[in-house]
């Protein structure tokens, strides 16, 4: 029989024989695992456990909130804030960031999350999940204490210590990267553990599979239609082969099958709000995602920029993504550069 190896196994490897995190980072992580393990059990009892539905309540995007959104939010919150590995928290359903207590051990790292991603897809029982990020703080001297403040934030995507997300499907996984290469692990339901079922994923670079929501067609710009409807011409246009599409509508569950036999991921900006980058969230779910993919071989870009070099300007800052299997994204990336420069 193989050796089962639980997340508190590997992270503790990770720590002592590569020296790749420290002990605090290791800890927080764990806290993090186990609050995914706590919304997993919200999510299971579905309307048995009064989960499902709106929280009658808007967020500070004005998105109408679901009562799972809040309630994954407080969960991460409370089992994040006593931990003693963190100064503070922002989530994409709190206005501003959370700012741990002082009467709790205050640590030097920045936790971000999206609690619950998918929400349109809890109530009618489709993957979902929670996707994190975390940060150093900037000024961690133990001999100068400021306060934490929204700026800290504000890093780009390159300089997060760990991401990862946590999909709540027919099996619940939890997907991270600490910068050396990405694993998985699935929970053992009746155990209650973590185990490790993956260990350096790795995206293949070439795909016949995109996921992006074609409804949105008439208002995408012209690098993205002419990359769409080339994959839509299939065999006989100039691609040369037949591609599939897939659309689950949770971020979280789209990416998770990109990591898993490769794809294209694709929510960019478009016309029908000129002036919004995009839709998903730069620091909630596109540097983390960014960070997990680039680490499993991937790539990510806005269409222009690698999405892990943009400098954040606020918190809840929008962003086009364009991410998976490498030379796709590198195509599509192409097509925006071509478009951009004038015909000589
Ligand atoms: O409904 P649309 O426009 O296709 O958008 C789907 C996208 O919106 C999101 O649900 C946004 O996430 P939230 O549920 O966290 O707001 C992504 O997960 C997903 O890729
Ligand atoms: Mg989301
Ligand atoms: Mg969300």
């Amino acid at each position: 029989m193989t050796k089962r190896v639980s997340l508190t196994q590997y992270l503790v490897e990770q720590q002592r024989e590569h020296g790749q995190i420290p002990a605090q980072l290791r800890l927080l992580i764990e806290v993090v695992a186990r609050a995914c393990k706590r919304i997993a059990i919200s999510v299971n009892k579905g309307a048995l456990g009064e989960v499902l539905g709106s929280a009658g309540s808007e967020n500070v995007q004005g998105e109408v909130q679901k009562k799972l959104d809040i309630i994954s939010n407080e969960v991460l919150i409370e089992a994040n804030e006593w931990g003693g590995h963190l100064a503070a928290m922002a989530s994409e359903e709190m206005d501003s960031i959370h700012v741990v207590p002082n009467r709790y051990p205050q640590g030097e790292y920045l936790l971000m999350f999206d609690p619950l991603d998918g929400s349109s897809n809890i109530d009618v029982n489709v993957s979902i999940g929670t996707i994190f990020s975390v940060l150093k703080k900037p000024n961690d001297d133990p001999n100068v204490i400021e306060p934490v403040s929204e700026a800290d934030f504000l890093q780009p995507g390159h300089q997060q210590a760990a991401a990862g997300y946590c999909v709540y499907g027919p099996q619940t996984t939890l997907v991270l990267t600490v910068g050396h290469g990405v694993a998985m692990f699935t929970l053992d339901r009746e155990q209650g553990s973590w185990v490790l079922t993956t260990d350096k994923v790795e995206i293949p670079a070439d795909t016949k599979e995109f996921a992006i929501n074609m409804s949105n067609m008439r208002h995408w710009a012209p690098p993205v239609s002419r990359y769409i409807s080339e994959c839509l011409a299939g065999k006989e246009g100039v691609r040369g082969k037949d591609f599939n599409m897939r659309w689950v509508a949770s971020m979280v569950a789209d990416v998770h099958r990109i990591m898993t036999r490769g794809g294209i991921f694709m929510y960019p900006w478009d016309k029908r709000e000129p002036t919004k980058p995009g839709k998903l969230r730069l620091m909630y779910e596109a540097n983390p995602m960014a960070f997990l993919i680039e680490q499993a071989g991937g790539m990510a870009t806005n269409g222009t920029e690698r999405i892990m070099d943009l400098p954040p300007t606020k918190l809840h800052e929008r962003v086009s993504v364009i991410l998976g299997s490498k030379n796709e994204v590198q195509r599509v990336t192409d097509y925006h550069k071509e478009a951009a420069t004038p015909a000589a």
